[in-house]
């Protein structure tokens, strides 16, 4: 029998019948879906490990209706999209759709950017930027041609410049162009201190604020376990700690993308979880704090240049809603402006 699906998505057969329609109102006489529920589409380019990682997240959490796929390689990119189209019976309902072609991603709530070359052993994230500006260069403005309201969030390394570079192609305003950041070095930040302190990572409020990378900036001053403010409470509790020992913690944050690429040659599930949580509060506007990459000019006395870095910022469905105003002690100021000063470095080194 010849059938084929009409743009609705429901089936055809012989003579315009709608199947779907005459095969539902025979055995449930379906409700229309509710018109008060927002519809919600997410696009990712790059779906390479980091990618595909992000988009089962994503699909397993329920968090979008739509779900688009975009790479370079149309039969990797096609295998990947079967693949998970063929989970369906599995998953919450969700349209699945891949293309080279970025007319597939119009009219997306969020452009997830993942595409792009990675690390080999041993290599900074820095050492990928010239690379990876090329592509952006290629990706950012079909992607915006497309979905001119639409959010970026950066995943691809050195995930700060490149977050600049989106923001500087994209012509959007600030709130709307953010970079994963240290999102992720502050949930690796979080599971050493609930590892060493033998509690759950969930209740450790801790971040790590600056360049998604070797400069990154841990901020141990505000770190509280269960609303317990940890080092002064060592401090009133007269219990000694050792400096280095903070410092050590710090090193395995930061030697821990380093440590995965050696041992399995990428990173995917922890970013992956990272950014469908970011995607959960940007799209159902929860309007929590995360520490990402935004525009840190006038923030923490950052002042000097247009610098894309990590700052505890408030996410919901306009972008960056606010740049939260943690204490920083002057040692973590300090540290801070050289992280920015590091990534400035880097930047001004490009021509766009
Ligand atoms: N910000 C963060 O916390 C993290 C960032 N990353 C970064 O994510 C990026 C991707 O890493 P992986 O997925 O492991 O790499 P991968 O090599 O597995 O995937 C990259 C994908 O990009 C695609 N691609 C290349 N050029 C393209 C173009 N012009 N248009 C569309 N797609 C294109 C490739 O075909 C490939 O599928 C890297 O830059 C990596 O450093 C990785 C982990 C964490
Ligand atoms: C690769 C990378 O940036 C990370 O896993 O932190």
């Amino acid at each position: 029998m010849a059938m084929h699906k009409s743009t609705s998505g429901s089936a055809l057969g012989p003579g315009g019948l709608d199947l779907t329609q005459a095969f539902f109102k025979s055995i449930m006489n379906a409700a229309p879906s509710s018109p008060t529920k927002r519809h919600t589409k997410i696009s990712i380019v790059g779906a390479g490990n980091v990618g595909m990682a992000i988009a089962q997240t994503i699909l397993t959490q329920d968090l979008t209706d739509e779900l688009v796929l975009v790479d370079a390689i149309p039969d990797k990119l096609r295998g990947e999209m079967l693949d998970l189209q063929h989970a369906a019976a599995f998953l919450p309902r969700t349209r699945i759709q891949a293309s080279t072609d970025y007319s597939v991603t119009a009219g997306s709530d969020l452009c997830i950017v993942t595409a792009g070359a990675r690390q080999i052993n041993g290599e900074s994230r820095l050492n990928l930027l010239q690379r990876n500006v090329h592509l952006f260069q290629k990706i950012i403005p079909p992607l915006v041609r497309h979905s001119p309201d639409t959010i970026l969030l950066v995943v691809s390394n050195p995930v700060d410049v490149l977050t600049y570079v989106a923001w500087k192609l994209s012509g959007f305003p600030s709130n709307r162009v953010i970079g994963s950041g240290t999102n992720l070095d502050s949930s690796r930040f979080r599971f050493l201190i609930a590892d060493h302190l033998d509690v759950n990572a969930q209740d450790v409020q801790a971040f790590i604020v600056g360049e998604h990378g070797d400069s990154s900036v841990a901020l141990w001053s505000s770190i509280s376990v269960g609303g317990v403010p940890v080092l002064s409470f060592l401090e009133k509790q007269q219990i000694a700690y050792e400096k280095e020992m903070l410092e050590n913690i710090h090193k395995e944050v930061i030697q821990s993308a380093y440590e995965v690429i050696s041992l399995k040659g990428y990173t995917s599930w922890a970013i992956g979880y990272s950014v469908a949580n970011l995607a959960r509060s940007i799209l159902r506007d929860q309007r929590r704090v995360h520490p990402v990459s935004v525009l840190a000019k006038g923030f923490y006395d950052l002042e000097d240049g247009e610098v894309f870095l990590s700052l505890p910022a408030q996410l919901g469905r306009g972008g960056v809603l606010g740049v939260t105003n943690v204490h920083l002690t002057d040692e973590e100021k300090h540290r801070l402006k050289d992280s920015a000063t590091t990534i400035l470095q880097v930047q001004n080194q490009l021509a766009l």
